[in-house]
């Protein structure tokens, strides 16, 4: 059988079913793996069959699978999107693991090691790329370390960016990062997912790109509050603006490249999800901004906003880092210490005068 670890250079070529070693091409293809049956893992399985690959998409309930396979449609999560015939929805994760080189995990965060901890043994070897993005809580892992740890003979990387899944599957132009110190994965990844609407840039920065996918997801909770109480586009602006600020200041502070920030998987992913009523963690800050409690807008959303629970390990890891982080922190009083927003608007707005581009140095945590 043919696998990804093959040795000698090995390209996947988009929009097309050969797989070429040594510049010969083969027709044994090994199908790739998405783990994951929510929206996004929906959306990147798609992309995947549209360029040629044979796509096993893993998900947990039955149920879901079977109305993939008679529908041809994801209807909890991805309603109204074809879902392509080379796609075939499974729930036996022992053997996609087994037929597949490539995995893409597009788990809940909460989630991601509980599911994959029992076959690691099964990972060895593997290329493994994140999709989740968000912080594990108590270890404050970042999915990719945590696939490291589980499978250290794995090779690990990340794909973030502005991407939002309902786009992607209906084909708006994207651009997403790839990112490891591992070139050759990048390019694999590349290869296998660029496509006519999709471009995937690649980084080595890969902290830094995941970072910056959890993190942005705290920042939309608090845009989606602004937009529900009124607030206008000069607030909008300088909540992005300073969300950058922030997020950059921490992620120099635990050792990723600041330029990344500028990057798609930065500034880019966090404009889209501050500005989208597309993204879940938005959804949920416009509930609260609305008057609804935490709890009742996480139901009423009934999907993933890692956004929350990111907020509460990065509030304590900012405490603990000793690094500046006024949206974090005022956010968390509102939702976690029973603060009122008036409140905590006065204490932003009242804070002593700063000096506006101060994150990229090392040493100007203010
Ligand atoms: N949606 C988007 O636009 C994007 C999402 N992401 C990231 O992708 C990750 C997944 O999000 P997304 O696809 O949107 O999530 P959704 O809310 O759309 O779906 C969640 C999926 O996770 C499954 N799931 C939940 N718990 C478990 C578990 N214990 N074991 C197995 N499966 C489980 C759900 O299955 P079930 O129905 O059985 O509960 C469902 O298939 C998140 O980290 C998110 O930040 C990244 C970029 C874009
Ligand atoms: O990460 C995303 C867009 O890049 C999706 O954001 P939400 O999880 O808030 O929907």
């Amino acid at each position: 059988m043919l696998g990804l670890a093959a040795t000698g250079p090995l390209r996947i070529m988009p929009a097309s079913p050969l797989v070429w070693i040594n510049g010969l091409h083969m027709t044994d293809q090994r199908p790739i793996a998405v783990l994951g049956g929510g929206s996004f893992g929906t959306a990147v399985a798609n992309l995947l069959a549209e360029n040629g690959h044979q796509v096993r998409l893993w998900m947990r309930d039955p149920e879901q699978a079977e109305a993939i396979r008679v529908n041809r449609e994801n209807p909890r999560y991805l309603k109204g999107i074809k879902i392509l015939p080379a796609v075939e929805a499974v729930t036996d994760l022992q053997a996609t693991l087994e037929a597949c080189d490539l995995c893409f995990v597009a788990l809940p965060s909460s989630a991601l090691r509980s599911v994959l901890v029992p076959h690691a043994e099964r990972l060895s070897g593997k290329l493994l790329v994140s999709l989740t993005k968000g912080i594990e809580a108590h270890t404050f892992k970042l999915m990719s370390e945590i696939l490291e740890e589980i499978a250290p003979q794995a090779r690990i990387g990340v794909l973030s960016g502005p991407n939002l899944a309902r786009e992607i599957a209906e084909h708006a132009l994207t651009a997403t990062v790839v990112a490891s110190e591992d070139e050759a994965l990048c390019q694999q990844v590349q290869e296998a997912l660029h496509g006519r609407t999709f471009r995937v840039y690649a980084s080595a920065d890969r902290f830094g790109v995941e970072l910056g996918g959890a993190l942005k997801n705290v920042y939309a909770i608090i845009a989606g509050m602004a937009v529900a109480l009124g607030m206008g586009e000069n607030t909008k602006s300088m909540l992005i603006t300073r969300a950058l600020a922030e997020m950059t200041r921490f992620a120099v502070n635990q050792g990723a490249n600041p330029m990344t920030f500028l990057g798609l998987a930065g500034v880019g992913d966090l404009i889209v999800t501050c500005s989208s009523p597309k993204s879940r963690n938005y959804q949920v800050g416009f509930a609260l901004g609305q008057g609804l409690s935490l709890e009742d807008a996480v139901t009423r959303l009934g999907e993933v906003a890692e956004g929350v629970n990111t907020l509460k390990v990065l509030k304590a890891k900012a405490h603990e880092a000793g690094v500046y982080m006024p949206l974090v922190a005022g956010l968390h009083a509102i939702l976690f210490e029973g603060r009122t927003l008036e409140q905590v608007i006065a204490l932003l707005m009242r804070g002593e005068p700063k000096t506006d581009v101060d994150f990229i140095s090392t040493s100007g945590f203010n």
